[in-house]
């Protein structure tokens, strides 16, 4: 067994409103980076922690967290559409793991999952058939949130339970850090939307396309500075990476879900995909980053950061 860990920020913008040209090679770079630490690695397992934006988890039931067994994607924003490889054996044995150490997990065997999941595949293997994959669904959008520690804990138990597998796996952690996009809640929503965000009915193409360009003009708008949105929060971010890169996760303890949202934005709670792989690869003894990079990015609507780990 061995483990190894790369965390990076998505955003459904790229390519889609993109910044300059040498932010775009910046961006380039330290996901190159990543690529090559993942393909000397060579993982046999990614266990991929990814949050959902009201395509797959929706109101009617809505976990804090979830396990795939198998799981397939909706093709947001031109993302990839269809079967993710999962691999149903090792989701099933870290599945019982996480059950034996007082988690209780929920289980998907067909977990609907969007960008948030497809995006780092892509970015770092080139599709969603090209690794087995354990995804692993935490809720960073639809209030109310459990306290952070609990997400750490869950983390922590899942790391316990892959060491148990005699893999090569790579904790993959994909969300936030600051962003505040145009995502809906449903405390005060119109009848139209609130029931949307419970029972999930899917879109028409007209709907998704509507919503999606939303999210592009809170891009643009952010950009030209003239959002109403909460700004990028740079300060924030960097203190996040500081904790992870000391190794102290249990520092994001003391975070309450109100300090995430204040200096982070409504979205900052992906950033619990992070504390979540950070644990699990702490779960079996110290960790050092490999390398480490941010920038904010308002045509993204991203705090961006990549990190690798081992
Ligand atoms: O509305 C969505 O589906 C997602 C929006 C978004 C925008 C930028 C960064 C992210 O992580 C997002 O989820
Ligand atoms: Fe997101």
């Amino acid at each position: 067994m061995s483990v190894a860990l790369v965390a990076l920020s998505h955003s459904p913008l790229i390519g889609l409103n993109d910044p300059a040209q040498e932010v775009l090679d910046e961006v380039d770079h330290a996901v190159a980076g990543a690529r090559a630490f993942v393909q000397e690695y060579d993982p046999e397992l990614v266990v991929l922690f990814a949050p959902d934006h009201y395509n797959g988890f929706f109101y009617g039931k809505m976990p804090p967290f979830a396990l795939a067994t198998g799981a397939l994607a909706v093709g947001d924003f031109g993302s990839a559409e269809g079967e993710i490889l999962v691999d149903h054996e090792a989701a099933d044995a870290i599945a019982k793991g996480v059950l034996e150490r007082d988690i209780d997990l929920t289980i998907s065997a067909r977990m609907v999952v969007d960008h948030g999941f497809v995006q780092p595949l892509e970015m770092l293997f080139g599709g969603i058939q090209s690794v087995p994959t354990v995804p692993v669904f935490v809720n960073g959008v639809a209030a109310p949130l459990g306290p952070v520690r609990r997400i750490r804990q869950f983390g922590k138990a899942l790391g316990e339970a892959a060491a148990r597998l005699d893999k090569r796996v790579l904790f993959l952690a994909s969300g936030g850090l600051s962003h505040d996009p145009p995502v809906p809640i449903l405390e005060g929503a119109p009848p139209r939307v609130a029931e949307a965000l419970i029972l999930g009915n899917p879109p028409t193409p007209e709907q998704r396309a509507r919503g999606e360009q939303r999210v592009v003009q809170s891009g643009i708008d952010l950009a030209a500075g003239t959002s109403t949105r909460k700004p990028l929060n740079p300060v924030w971010d960097n203190e996040v990476l500081d904790i992870v890169a000391s190794g102290d996760i249990e520092q994001f303890d003391g975070w309450t879900n109100e300090f995430f949202e204040a200096q982070g934005g409504g979205s900052s709670h992906e950033v619990r995909t992070w504390i979540a792989a950070y644990a699990a690869l702490a779960a079996t003894g110290s960790y050092e980053l490999q390398s480490r990079y941010y920038r904010a990015i308002p045509e993204w609507v991203a705090g961006f950061a990549v990190t690798t780990a081992k």
